[in-house]
């Protein structure tokens, strides 16, 4: 049985749904239309000020670092025009490199898309990344990928793998399918709870309602609790069910920050099978970074290779020539093309799936090693794709 992951109650944020990004598809050509408004009135202010008119400037205009407000700049042109300049603090300022620099390292300004309610993992790994970061919940993968793709927010956070339970394929289907770059990682010690009403003990509960990863990460436990799992949409979203149904025999696994959010007890810390239970997450972003070398980066591809013994061999050799760590590798059934027809000579031909290869190594594009094995595997490979160049996250 699923629980269908349902908008939160009492929450001042509501997940994006795709219905919700469709609506929201006009509200990007506002948000377009808003920003050159902004230009256009700087612009303005600018003008103005060249040509030593005194415009009326409205209040709301923005003020840019460097800039002084409308006020200021009337009152300039008022001294100015009686012939005397005397307060060269009042003068606009030049915008100087730092004004114009990029987000600030911490995050802030920065709207993370991510699937789950508040008090999932996957919010965990976007503030882990960004601390100071907004957080946007989404109610499914893919309109977190829609969010970044419409400019509703600057960037995803995906898990793609678990240390006990594996891929997720879903994401890295999602991440053929759309046009992203990955342009970071976040590796998050999951440490998962048990959750339950408070005054309910844990011999009380019947059932338990969490992410089917999270449920199979705490497998032994909650077999050796004889527990009824239910899937739920992400754990938080698990938690909150609990606490809205008022079901005494009801638990969930999920975060110690989810039990905070939605008022539930800690029955049981540290929950899952392994205590090293470590799970990968993607950041995703609308363009790619510039990739250095002077950290550890690791580039992710995906590609298809032909038909024929050794290929797959000769394609991991362009790595290992070079002495390239290859840290993951993955192989997904080819959607478009599934099938492989090698032999109709016998009664009934013989069909092969055909695959797509992801690969992880670590390496920088921005070092020739690696741009050589690129360009060695492009002589064979059917198709290939860079996925992204990031920097390494090695500490969960
Ligand atoms: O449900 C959540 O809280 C999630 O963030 C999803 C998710 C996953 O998909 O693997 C993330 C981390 C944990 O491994 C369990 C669940």
């Amino acid at each position: 049985m699923a629980v269908k992951g349902t908008p939160i109650w009492g929450c001042a944020k509501t997940p994006y749904s795709r219905q919700g990004i469709s609506d929201l598809g006009s509200a990007r050509s506002g948000l377009a239309l808003n920003l050159s408004l902004r230009k256009w009135e700087c612009c303005c202010l600018r003008v103005s000020l060249a040509q030593r008119a005194i415009t009326p400037v409205e209040d709301e205009k923005p003020n840019l670092p460097g800039m002084e407000s409308a006020g200021a700049i009337e009152r300039i042109e008022d001294n100015e025009s009686r012939g005397f300049h005397k307060d060269m603090n009042l003068l606009p300022k030049p915008l100087t490199a730092a004004d114009i620099s990029p987000l600030p390292n911490d995050g802030s300004k920065v709207r993370v898309a991510y699937q789950g309610l508040p008090g999932a993992y996957s919010e965990a790994a976007a503030l882990k990344a960004y601390p100071k970061c907004e957080t946007v919940p989404c109610e499914q993968f893919e309109a977190a990928f829609k969010a970044v793709e419409l400019w509703l927010v600057d960037k995803a956070v995906l898990p793609i793998e678990n240390s006990v339970g594996g891929s997720i394929h879903r994401n890295y289907d999602l991440l053929l399918r759309h046009r992203l770059h990955i342009v970071g990682e976040v590796q998050l010690l999951v440490n998962h709870c048990l959750l339950g009403l408070p005054g309910v003990r844990k011999e009380e509960l019947k059932r338990v309602l969490s992410h089917p990863q999270a449920l199979a990460q705490c497998e032994m436990t909650l077999s050796s609790l004889g527990i009824v799992r239910i899937n739920a949409d992400d754990t938080a979203l698990a938690a909150q069910m609990v606490a809205s149904t008022g079901l005494r025999d009801t638990g969930a696994v999920a975060s110690s920050r989810a039990a905070e959010i939605y008022g539930l007890e800690i029955l049981s810390d540290k929950v899952q099978d392994d205590d090293d239970n470590i799970t990968r997450f993607l950041i995703l972003a609308r363009e790619p970074i510039i990739p250095g070398t002077e950290r550890q980066y690791k580039t992710s591809v995906v590609f298809t290779l032909e038909e024929g013994p050794g290929v797959l061999f000769k394609a991991l050799a362009v790595f290992a020539l070079r002495g390239i760590n290859l840290t993951k590798i993955e192989s997904r059934p080819q959607k478009q093309r599934p099938l492989r027809v090698v032999d109709d000579s016998n009664e009934g031909s013989a069909k092969y799936f055909d695959y797509l290869f992801y690969i992880d190594f670590e390496a920088s594009m921005a070092d020739p090693r690696a741009q050589n094995a690129l360009g060695h595997l492009q002589e064979f490979a059917r198709f290939l794709r860079v996925l992204g160049c990031y920097p390494m996250d090695t500490i969960p």
